[in-house]
């Protein structure tokens, strides 16, 4: 395995402008719809591994497919292929993926009629599905554990004989992603009504069919989660201290377009100059106890920690339920890996994380950071080199969602070496 040292920067450029590419989950809903629908014309399409390994699960006509670490290959994968009569596949992915469950979506597909059976443990994958022309109707399913399998349902339901009725049980987690889902599907002609009291505990989308999509050509907007490290790497930097991203929209459809007024809390303002997002650094008067649910932006977690890690602020982030199944066990490896960076206590529940620093809490030596398997953790503790030189193992899993993440920092005159 090999590592990388980001030694310690100081002084970083300031001023610099960042192409970032299409976010992966716009790209990935889009690629399920244009295999449905072959009149889409898509433009700036994620470069990420998860959306490279999609595309080329669609273009396949092998019998096994392997979607590596993507989530959302998986589960919308196992919903467009059950739909498709004819098609045979068995879908399969890293041994992460393995353990990340799929059941709710499975019995959901299962109960308009899809015929998939689990080829190793029972709720996960690998999945042996044999394609199946279904009607639709009525589906029910447990919301709270993730948004992705109800996107799964969604996507295909325009092409359902029948369209789709969603009832979606308890608590609605990651709502922003089921919103862009749906303002995508609207794009496309769509008829959808969702509404969030039908009944005790329950909401309901209505999605109907559609027959055709006119000719429609679709520009990706660039990866706002992507955006999250650079927000950590501004609030870090001194007063005055920009950069600038491009090509981002201030009416997104990505959730994590919250992280404008997040990081209004670390002193960095937004601001538009036409698709350019402009991050600045203005003030250095921060709360000293900060608390934020993150619900509906769960992959910023470890942003936030991190940025909270390096700034020496007491916090507790909440609403982190998701945040077990996926690349890792994301809470026990922010504990781990942020307590070998300072001094702090760091307390865990299942849904939450609590970081509290001693007075003139003092940095560690040789500080490492450990991977698991999660792009998230390489990509969020990477900043702390405003400090400290920083050792990331296994560093290249950053190709999950910004394989650009190490030149850019390079560009900024960070200096990575090998290890
Ligand atoms: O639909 C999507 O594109 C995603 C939904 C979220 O997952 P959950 O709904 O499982 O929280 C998010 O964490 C993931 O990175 C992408
Ligand atoms: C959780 C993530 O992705 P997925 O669930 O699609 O693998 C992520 O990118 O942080």
């Amino acid at each position: 395995m090999i590592a990388f040292k980001l030694h310690k920067c100081g002084h970083p450029d300031t001023h610099k402008l960042f192409k970032i590419t299409g976010s992966k989950s716009e790209s990935n809903r889009w690629l399920i719809l244009q295999s449905l629908f072959s009149d889409l014309v898509l433009n700036n399409l994620s470069n990420s591994d998860d959306t490279r390994y999609l595309k080329k699960a669609l273009d396949s006509t092998d019998h096994i497919l392997d979607i590596g670490h993507a989530g959302t290959a998986m589960r919308f994968g196992t919903a467009l292929f059950a739909s498709q009569a004819g098609k045979s596949v068995v879908i399969t992915g890293s041994d992460r993926m393995k353990e990340r469950p799929i059941g709710i979506l499975v019995n959901a597909l299962q109960s308009i009629g899809a015929q998939i059976t689990y080829l190793n443990k029972e709720g996960y994958p690998p999945l042996e599905i044999t394609g199946k022309k279904l009607k639709g109707g009525t589906v029910t399913l447990q919301a709270n554990v993730s948004s992705q399998y109800i996107t799964a349902l969604c996507l295909i339901a325009p092409v359902l004989e029948n369209g789709l009725e969603i009832e979606l049980i308890g608590e609605v987690t990651s709502r922003p992603y089921i919103e862009m889902t749906l303002s995508i599907l609207k794009k496309i002609g769509c008829d959808i009504q969702w509404d969030e009291n039908f009944d005790d505990n329950v909401e309901k989308i209505s999605i109907q069919p559609i027959k055709n999509v006119d000719k429609l050509s679709q520009t990706v907007e660039s990866d706002w989660s992507s955006t999250g490290y650079w927000y950590t790497w501004v609030a870090f930097q001194n007063i005055g201290y920009k950069i600038s991203l491009e090509s981002f929209y201030n009416d997104s459809m990505q959730g994590d377009s919250k992280l404008q007024d997040i990081y209004k809390n670390f002193g960095v303002e937004t601001s538009f100059e036409g698709n350019k997002l402009i991050l600045t650094k203005t003030s250095d008067t921060i709360d000293q106890q900060l608390h934020f649910d993150l619900t509906e932006q769960p992959d910023q977690a470890q942003t936030i920690f991190v940025t909270c890690l390096g700034l020496g602020i007491n916090v507790e982030l909440t609403g982190l339920h998701t945040l077990k199944i996926k690349e890792t066990d994301r809470i026990e490896a922010m504990k781990e890996v942020g307590s070998r960076f300072r001094e702090s206590v760091i307390t865990t529940t299942s849904d939450s994380i609590k970081l509290i620093l001693p007075h003139n809490s003092k940095l560690l030596h040789d500080f490492v950071v450990d991977t698991y398997h999660d792009h998230r953790m390489a990509l969020s503790f990477a900043p702390l080199c405003k400090f400290t030189d920083v050792q990331i193992n296994d560093p290249m899993v950053v190709t999950k969602s910004y394989p650009y993440y190490y030149e850019h920092l390079k560009s900024i005159n960070v200096s990575i070496t090998e290890i």
